[in-house]
């Protein structure tokens, strides 16, 4: 569904400075696959899909997005494509439902199949009491499921979301992705989506693309990157300077931290680590509790730094 071969994107921004902001990136997203793309702010995830989308040409490299070149057949991938960009913004006074048709009639539906097309629509999305009221009237939640109509109207076989729920209260995120799971399960779609909350990569999307500084750094789904690059944490209290030679000779120990209150020591296997630990320690425990690895923990192995600067 899409490759991208050394994709890069520079900005000159003046003579003396030039942003590079994506830096060689190979990708291959097949049909039908979830794939959340996180980085820090500024890591590349909008200008990659702004590429991927034909609103920006690449400066090197390939993309082909749907079975056609991004830059040579740029008509043919929009075809093809639904864009949900951060933001969007429907017409201000149209009603819903008008504005949903006419979406359909600038893809070149005709009335009827465009009409047909958003009562699909807003039933799936769960917008059909709303038809009749104007964009205007519609809560955020709301507002952002109408985004994603408008991006599926003409039934393309990819969604790109740029930041889907950013905004959202969790219930609307929530409720959001109820709704972008339906449809996924009912047209048969591949989606790829950019998001600042990790837990949303981490629940709902079965591969995540860590970008940092314009570069792919991880790919893979979130469960083998946090087994493979993070481990799990054994949080311990009791005498930290008794536990803390017990701690580094569990089984692939690492990042030991040795408090007055306890011990923290990163494990491959926090389950199998704890039995021992508490084995060893005898009267030196007071309490012992795995943590398994988050996302984050995935990015703070990967470069030394946090991504949650904003979620
Ligand atoms: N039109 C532009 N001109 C100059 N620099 C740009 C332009 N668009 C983006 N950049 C820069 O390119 C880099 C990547 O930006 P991009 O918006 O792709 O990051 P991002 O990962 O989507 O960040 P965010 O999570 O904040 O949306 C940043 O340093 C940004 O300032």
């Amino acid at each position: 569904m899409i490759t991208t071969r050394g994709l890069t994107k520079d900005f000159v921004v003046n003579k003396k400075t030039t942003v590079h902001a994506v830096r060689g990136i190979n990708l291959d997203i097949g049909p039908g696959e979830l794939v959340a793309v996180l980085g820090p702010n500024g890591a590349g995830k909008t200008t990659t899909m702004r590429m991927l989308t034909t609103l920006i040409a690449p400066t090197a490299g390939t993309a082909t997005v749907a079975g056609h070149d991004v830059v040579r057949a740029a008509a043919e991938v929009r075809r093809r494509i639904g864009y949900v960009g951060q933001g969007n913004g429907a017409a201000h006074t149209q009603l819903v439902g008008d504005e949903l048709q006419v979406q359909g009639r600038i893809y070149g539906l005709d009335r009827r199949t465009a009409a047909r097309r958003a009562d699909e629509l807003l039933a799936a999305l769960d917008l059909a009491e709303l038809g009749k009221r104007k964009v205007t009237d519609l809560s955020g939640g709301q507002r952002r499921r109408l985004d994603v109509a408008i991006g599926l109207v003409h039934a393309p076989s990819l969604l790109f979301l740029d930041e889907p729920s950013t905004g959202l209260d969790p219930q609307n995120r929530a409720n959001l992705w109820t709704h972008i799971q339906r449809m996924r399960a009912e047209f048969a779609m591949t989606i790829v989506l950019t998001t600042h909350y990790l837990d949303e990569a981490d629940t709902m999307a079965e591969r995540v693309v860590i970008v940092d500084h314009g570069e792919v750094i991880a790919d893979d789904t979130p469960a083998a990157l946090k087994a493979k690059l993070a481990g799990d944490l054994l949080v311990a209290t009791g005498d930290g300077p008794a536990l803390a030679p017990l701690a580094t000779a569990l089984p692939g120990a690492r990042d030991l931290t040795v408090t007055d209150a306890g011990i923290e020591v990163r494990v491959n296997d926090g389950p199998a680590a704890l039995p021992e630990l508490v084995h060893a320690a005898g009267v030196h425990l007071r309490t012992a509790e795995v943590r398994r690895p988050t996302l984050d923990d995935v990015f703070l192995a990967l470069t030394g730094r946090n991504l949650r600067e904003n979620s």
